[in-house]
């Protein structure tokens, strides 16, 4: 099997470089490759890198992921997050490849309380999530054989993520506020790389599990409640921070403007992806205290 991955430098893909190598022969290319064009920007160059490669599997972990940015860059946001994946599908149908992409909780509006089904109506806030959308719609429609997943608030220990940021911030100041009535799932890169993988075995073999699945880690928390248990986790490694213990506090979404509208509720319901792949989904602490214990060296 031939495999091509796209954005292998990111959080995700980098994970996807450990977790793909031994599916087959694996390319990997970021925007910077010299050899082939791994650019999203380019629509005619990634393109032709498919041509070229004829790859059984594509596997796209490039995005625009600079939620509140993508307000004021849309056109670019678009272009990296809808055309460029429009591309890639028409190029897969073209060569009768797989199409592996990733979207994102985003795509909902975050009404309610309960998890999201992949049948659920999508009504993004911000332009981020709407260009997400656009992805996967361009990809649905161009009836490529295909496996979107979608996920949230992902972490690594390679990259820039919340747990990080809270960190960095801990360590700098003695003051630090965090919206508490967002709910999700913090889902490890490893995760998505591993599921990534195992999905791709059963997929080449079985093609009608063609489709749309939500992947998150089990369970659910506040942005508030996730930063607390990693600023907790780091006191018990001896990690000094400024910011004195009870000084995290609580705050209000409308208590915290940003340029994008983020979704209140960020469930997503993993139940058709593990009927459909027969897997189990461990919990979102597990994974998290493998990437603290990583980046503090423990
Ligand atoms: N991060 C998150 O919390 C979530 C992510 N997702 C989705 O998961 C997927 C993986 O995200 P994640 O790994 O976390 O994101 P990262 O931001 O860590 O990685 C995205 C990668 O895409 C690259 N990229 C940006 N523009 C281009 C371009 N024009 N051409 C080629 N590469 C480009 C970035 O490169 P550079 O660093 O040079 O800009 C970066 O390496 C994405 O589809 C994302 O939308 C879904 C839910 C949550
Ligand atoms: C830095 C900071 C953020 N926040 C809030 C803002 C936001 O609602 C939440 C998380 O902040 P972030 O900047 O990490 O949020 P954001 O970049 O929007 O995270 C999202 O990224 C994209 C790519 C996705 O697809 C989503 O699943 C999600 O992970 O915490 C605070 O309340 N206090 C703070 O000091
Ligand atoms: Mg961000």
């Amino acid at each position: 099997m031939k495999i091509l991955l796209f954005g292998k430098s990111g959080q995700l893909g980098w994970e996807l470089q450990r977790s793909l190598a031994p599916l087959g022969e694996l390319i990997t290319l970021d925007r910077h490759s010299q050899t082939h064009c791994g650019d999203l920007t380019n629509l005619a160059g990634i393109g032709k890198t498919v041509q070229d490669f004829q790859p059984d599997v594509i596997v796209n972990a490039a995005a625009y992921t600079a939620v509140d940015k993508a307000e004021s860059e849309t056109e670019l946001a678009q272009l990296i997050n809808a055309l460029a994946p429009a591309k890639l599908a028409q190029a897969a149908k073209d060569c009768g490849a797989w199409l592996v992409h990733y979207s994102t909780d985003y795509v909902f509006d975050g009404s309610g309380d309960q998890p999201w089904c992949e049948s659920d109506l999508v009504q993004p806030l911000s332009v981020y999530g709407k260009t997400k959308l656009d992805g996967e719609l361009a990809i649905q429609q161009s009836s490529c054989l295909h496996l979107i997943f979608r996920t949230s608030w992902v972490y690594a220990a390679r990259g820039n993520n919340f747990a990080k940021t809270m960190l960095r911030l801990a360590q700098e100041r003695e003051q630090l506020s965090v919206i508490n009535d967002q709910i999700g799932a913090p889902t490890g890169a490893e995760l998505l790389a591993d599921v990534t993988a195992h999905a791709i075995k059963m997929a080449i073999k079985q093609p009608d599990v063609s489709g749309l699945y939500h992947l998150v880690a089990d369970g659910q928390i506040s942005w508030f409640d996730y930063a607390a248990y990693v600023l907790d986790f780091a006191r018990q490694s001896g990690i000094p921070l400024k910011l004195p213990e009870n000084a995290l506090q609580a705050i209000s979404t409308a208590q915290y403007p940003t340029p994008a509208k983020r979704p209140l509720n960020s469930r997503l319901n993993n139940n058709k992806l593990k009927a459909c792949f027969n897997l189990n989904l461990p919990s979102w602490q597990i994974g998290l205290e493998r990437m603290l214990m990583e980046i503090h060296g423990k």
